[in-house]
């Protein structure tokens, strides 16, 4: 099993993330982290904090001379801001400064509730890790995720398929530098037109103060039929691809195939029609079973079907704006209209890297539970003879 914890304040020293589980003879390389850190950090719509930051990953453990050894992988990744925040994040208790308190909420954020719950007067104690500067170490996660899975051609894609209601064809990739960023799948042709005028929109929120959602949507490709059960709720593959979407910061829905769009047709426009063809073996498919559409977005009863996992998740728009937004101080209980010194306008194209990462995490979990081994080569003949098995099935 795989599994992964991150540790870090958004302006502590660092993000950590220790990663679990992974088979030894993995070849994981900083450089490859760093090419999805970079992708995450360049859509267009960002604030001034990612002119600041220029995320880079150092691995502490786990992997030696270019390969996983089979102990937890520790990633981390230097906050760079840090700097300017030694005192006010300090964990030394004589930088204690009461004057310097935040005890204004922002509406849409962790802020009230957080501090209700944690019994904090102080809301920094809760903004600095609901920040989605934590998304940074999920990424980096995902990216050895995402070479574990390239060993079996397994390829996952984020791309952006709505910004503020403009829609863009399906395959497009309307991420500024994120195009030539991306791995070159075939998958996918770029809408520069659809980019062009969600970027427009983007401008125009960011000039009226305001800012902009959307949605993301994630391709994984090759996967073998029999990831995932449908024995147990929480063994169900859409159940925890789900969950790992909603997990990030500001999504809001998650769907998965046709997702809302299946419970307004009749059933006959939904169901994708069973076909088989044994000459599909021999031109390198992994059965003779197919489909001619993908309406259930590749999971039937909670089980990979064969066909592409699709999934998408709408983003809400970043709860910060330069408009201020109405809310109540909660030391003074006064009424105060929240301002803002920086922040995204719009995050969509980071979050749909943020979603690649943790599909490519659940679908590698998925894959160890069931070839799992402690070497990759172990991995890869259990995974081997399954496929064997499936090809005569
Ligand atoms: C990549 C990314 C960047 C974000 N940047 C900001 C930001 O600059 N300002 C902000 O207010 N919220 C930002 N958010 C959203 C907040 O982190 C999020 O809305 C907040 O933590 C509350 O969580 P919830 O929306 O999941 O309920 C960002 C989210 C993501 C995924
Ligand atoms: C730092 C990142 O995103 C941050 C997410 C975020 C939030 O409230 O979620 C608020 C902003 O941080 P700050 O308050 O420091 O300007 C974003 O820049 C990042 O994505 O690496």
């Amino acid at each position: 099993m795989l599994r992964y914890l991150t540790a870090g304040e958004s302006h502590g020293p660092q993000l950590t993330a220790i990663i679990e589980g992974l088979p030894a003879g993995l070849n994981i390389t900083e450089e490859s982290i760093n090419r999805d850190l970079a992708r995450r950090q360049c859509g267009y719509g960002r604030g001034g904090r990612m002119k600041i930051e220029r995320d880079e990953v150092q691995i502490l453990s786990g992997v030696r001379w270019g390969e996983t050894i089979g102990s937890p992988v520790t990633l981390c990744i230097i906050n760079r801001d840090w700097i300017n925040w030694q005192e006010k994040m300090s964990p030394n208790a004589r930088h204690r400064d009461e004057k310097i308190r935040v005890t204004r909420s922002r509406p849409g954020h962790a802020d009230l509730p957080g501090a209700m719950k944690y019994d904090h007067r102080d809301v920094r104690n809760i903004l600095e890790r609901s920040s989605a500067r934590e998304t940074a170490a999920r990424v980096a996660v995902g990216a050895v995720a995402k070479a574990f899975l390239a060993s079996f051609d397994i390829e996952v894609n984020g791309f952006v398929s709505e910004v503020g209601g403009i829609r863009a064809e399906r395959g497009a990739l309307p991420l500024e530098r994120m195009k030539e960023l991306s791995a070159a799948s075939e998958l996918f042709t770029y809408d520069a037109e659809a980019e062009e005028r969600m970027k427009a929109f983007i401008d125009g929120a960011r000039e009226a103060g305001d800012t902009v959602g959307g949605v993301v949507e994630v391709i994984a490709s090759g996967l073998p039929v029999g990831l995932g059960s449908h024995v147990q709720w929480d063994r169900k593959l859409d159940a925890r691809l789900a969950m790992a979407v909603m997990s990030i910061q500001a999504i809001k829905g998650v769907e998965i195939g046709l997702g809302f769009d299946a419970a307004r047709r009749p059933g006959s426009q939904v169901h994708d029609e069973i076909y088989y063809d044994p000459a599909r073996i021999g031109r390198g498919e992994l059965s003779g079973f197919y489909r001619k559409g993908n309406n259930a977005g590749g999971i039937e009863g909670g089980i990979t079907n064969g066909e592409d996992i699709v999934i998408r998740a709408a983003m809400k728009p970043i709860p910060t704006l330069y408009r201020p937004l109405r809310s109540v101080d909660m030391q003074t209980k006064e009424p105060f209209e929240a301002t803002v010194e920086r922040s995204d306008a719009c995050a969509v194209p980071a979050a749909a890297v943020v979603a690649e990462a943790v599909v490519a995490l659940e679908l590698a979990n998925a894959m160890l539970e069931k070839f799992g081994g402690d070497s990759l080569g172990e991995v890869r003949r259990n995974y081997e003879g399954y496929l064997e098995y499936l090809r005569a099935f």
